[in-house]
């Protein structure tokens, strides 16, 4: 079984991920978590060669995390590369949203070189709402409810929706 998550920055799925894959008991797959341990910091790798160098790096480890049966978590940027939403049309894809007031506290670190804020974030999310909702086979909000439950219910849809073979007659 694979699954895979997508996104706007800090709906939670990394953090989700983690967990739904630990119910499953799959392997969890970040492709952020995979560029860093092969590049080093995303921030590092956006000042010093840019946007669209970080975005082949991505595409690369999405491409190897796409290969394995794992819940798989996405940067909330992957799914603009072409190749990557044509890959998508084979797997079973959870959106994650998360609104405008669960979002602040949630963009603590600095880590994002894309969202230094509130209104970046919202100006990010607009851009890509109409893609994410294009790509993804169900929907989950994250903004208001425990990491737990929410792991959870996307676990159970999971084992009721995530084992068949291929959805791209239903598109
Ligand atoms: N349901 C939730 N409720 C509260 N905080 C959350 C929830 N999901 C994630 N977070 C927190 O939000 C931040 C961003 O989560 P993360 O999993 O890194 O998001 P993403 O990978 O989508 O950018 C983290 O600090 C995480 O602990
Ligand atoms: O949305 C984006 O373009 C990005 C999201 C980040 O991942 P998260 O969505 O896990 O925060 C990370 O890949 C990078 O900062 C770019
Ligand atoms: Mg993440």
């Amino acid at each position: 079984m694979r699954l895979v998550l997508i996104g706007p920055p800090a709906a939670g799925k990394s953090r989700i991920g983690k967990r739904v894959a630990r119910l499953l008991g799959l392997p969890f797959i970040d492709t952020d978590s995979l560029v860093v341990a092969a590049h080093g910091p995303i921030s590092d790798i956006f000042a010093t060669h840019g946007e669209p160098h970080f975005r082949s790096l991505e595409r690369a480890e999405v491409v190897k995390a796409l290969s394995a049966d794992a819940v798989v978590s996405f940067g909330g940027g992957a799914v603009l590369d072409a190749e990557t939403q044509h890959d998508l049309a084979r797997h079973p894809v959870v959106l994650l949203t998360v609104q405008p007031h669960a979002v602040l506290s949630r963009l603590g670190n600095g880590k994002r070189p894309l969202v230094a804020d509130v209104e970046s974030w919202i100006a990010l999310y607009e851009k890509r709402r109409d893609l994410y909702e294009r790509l993804a086979d169900h929907t989950v909000d994250t903004s208001d409810r425990p990491t737990d439950q929410l792991a959870a219910e996307i676990a159970d849809w999971a084992r009721q929706n995530a084992t068949q073979p291929t959805k791209e007659s239903t598109r």
